[in-house]
């Protein structure tokens, strides 16, 4: 679960406006982030994950307080210990596959589950200029998995793959959130796309 009642002053191209966000995610949910261009949903995202200072408010997740302005309490990103699929992946240019995934846990079964789900078994020496688009996307979503996180936040994450691609990967994320019992957050312009593993809704109006 987690509970988010958030403001941050956003400085945009149009001037400034605020992000305002007061939702309870449900243990266990899937939910889609949706609104307008530049309305603040990475920046949310980032908020959760402790990647960006929020202006005011709190966030609860799983019982344990992330963020308490009034309390001065700002848990670490570290200590947050979120799944993130970034837009633009973020992943380390001088690392193959395979040291992606080890870096972030030494599970090896888990990992080699995580590669099948992602098509990168065969590819596990590559570095990620010698990847597709589409296969450095899967990249960062393993990835994102690979420390088996309760709480996952994804960014657009399946922008740069194929309608065929896109099913066969959601079926398979379905089972995986259920497994890790995780409250998914997955930001995207196409939600319509995500209908089978998404099961809540949330609209960023914007400012
Ligand atoms: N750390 C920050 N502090 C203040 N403002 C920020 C910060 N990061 C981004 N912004 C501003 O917040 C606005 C919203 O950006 P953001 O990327 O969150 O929107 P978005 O809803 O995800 O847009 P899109 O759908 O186009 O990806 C932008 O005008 C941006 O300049």
């Amino acid at each position: 679960m987690i509970d988010v009642n958030i403001e941050k002053r956003l400085k945009g191209y149009s001037g400034a406006g605020t992000l305002k966000v007061k939702h309870k995610f449900a243990a266990g949910s899937v939910t889609t982030i949706h609104g307008p261009s530049g309305a603040g949903k990475t920046t949310f995202l980032k908020i959760v994950a402790g990647l960006v200072q929020a202006d005011a408010g709190m966030i609860t997740a799983n019982n344990v307080t992330w963020l308490d302005t009034g309390n001065k309490i700002n848990l670490s990103s570290q200590a947050r210990r979120v799944g993130f699929v970034f837009q633009d992946y973020a992943l380390f240019p001088n690392m193959s596959v395979m040291q992606h995934m080890q870096f972030a846990t030494t599970d090896k079964p888990w990992i080699d589950k995580l590669l099948h789900l992602g098509k990168l078994e065969t590819l596990t020496i590559h570095k990620p200029h010698q990847l597709s688009g589409g296969q450095q996307q899967r990249l960062a979503i393993i990835r994102a998995l690979a420390i088996k996180p309760q709480i996952i936040l994804m960014d657009e994450p399946f922008s740069a793959l194929d309608k065929a691609m896109k099913a066969e990967l959601m079926d398979d994320l379905g089972s995986i959130f259920s497994a890790l019992c995780a409250t998914v957050l997955i930001v995207s312009h196409n939600p319509d796309e995500l209908v089978s593993i998404v099961n809540e809704e949330l609209y960023i109006a914007g400012v």
